[in-house]
């Protein structure tokens, strides 16, 4: 089992970051299998596309099961790797059973948003092909009494903290985190990483992570100041999905 605590992420409590989680020919393998799709398995949204593994979602949050692709769970294993991290050990089926796999090309970023409540409080996610900087924002305090929902609520530009997520590596978020907070990724083209000596540039540099970072350079580069141009980046958003469906014919859990 992995030691969890040497991959904390400093000023949080419940987010850790594992740099090379796959290898360079791992990474290049599930690329290309994802290039190797049938088309209809991408779904298209508004500012990407994105493939979903391991079954359908009812309206209800049950999941219809499916076979996550060989890629996944056979070669390379990514399942059990996961599995093995201990990240999910509490969770209701011990491993991720769901995958959500956003790709984003240069300048394509995903809104601040909070996920869904239909999932177990833990999502690994592993990002292949490019880095990107992954924002944690709150919602401004509440000026009006209707604070049972978070709609319209409005949100705190700044963000709390933000991690730098290499090409194969891995970020296991719990869930609170997910409910207190939004999260997001700018759409841009590069990443700008300002100076130390550069204080104008402020909330922007924080990223929580920068010890954390495998390749020494990035290091150096987030720390120090910089620029790093995105270039197309897939994330498989791995969750345990409690409720599944059982007993329909033809399919098996
Ligand atoms: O691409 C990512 O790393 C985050 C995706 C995300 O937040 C989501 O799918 O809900
Ligand atoms: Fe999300």
């Amino acid at each position: 089992m992995t030691d969890l605590a040497r991959y904390l992420i400093p000023g949080t409590d419940e987010a850790f970051y594992i740099p090379d989680f796959v290898t360079a020919e791992e990474e290049d393998f599930i690329i290309r299998k994802i290039h190797e799709s049938p088309l209809p398995k991408w779904k298209h949204l508004a500012n990407r596309r994105l493939q979903i593994w391991g079954g359908s979602m009812t309206a209800k949050g049950v999941l219809i099961p499916e076979e996550v692709p060989p890629f996944i769970n056979k070669y390379p294993d990514i399942i059990a790797r996961i599995k093995a991290t201990g990240a999910f050990q509490s969770s209701p089926h011990g491993a991720p059973n769901h995958i959500i796999m956003n790709e984003y090309l240069p300048g394509q970023g995903i809104m601040p948003h909070e996920d869904g409540p239909a999932y177990h409080p833990v999502v690994a996610t592993l990002s292949l092909g490019s880095h990107a900087v992954f924002h944690y924002y709150r919602y401004k305090p509440s000026t009006t009494a209707d604070s049972a929902s978070n709609q319209g609520r409005a949100i705190d530009p700044d963000p709390v903290f933000s991690v730098f997520l290499e090409p194969r590596s891995l970020v296991i978020t719990r869930a609170s985190l997910y409910q207190t907070h939004l999260h997001g990724i700018d759409g841009v083209h590069a990443d700008v990483f300002p100076a130390p000596s550069d204080t104008a540039s402020g909330s922007s540099a924080r990223i929580a992570n920068v010890e954390l970072l495998g390749d020494a350079p990035t290091r150096e580069l987030v720390a120090n100041g910089g620029t790093l141009e995105r270039r197309a980046r897939y994330s498989l958003t791995c969750r345990d999905v409690a409720r599944v469906a059982t007993g329909l014919p033809g399919l098996k859990r």
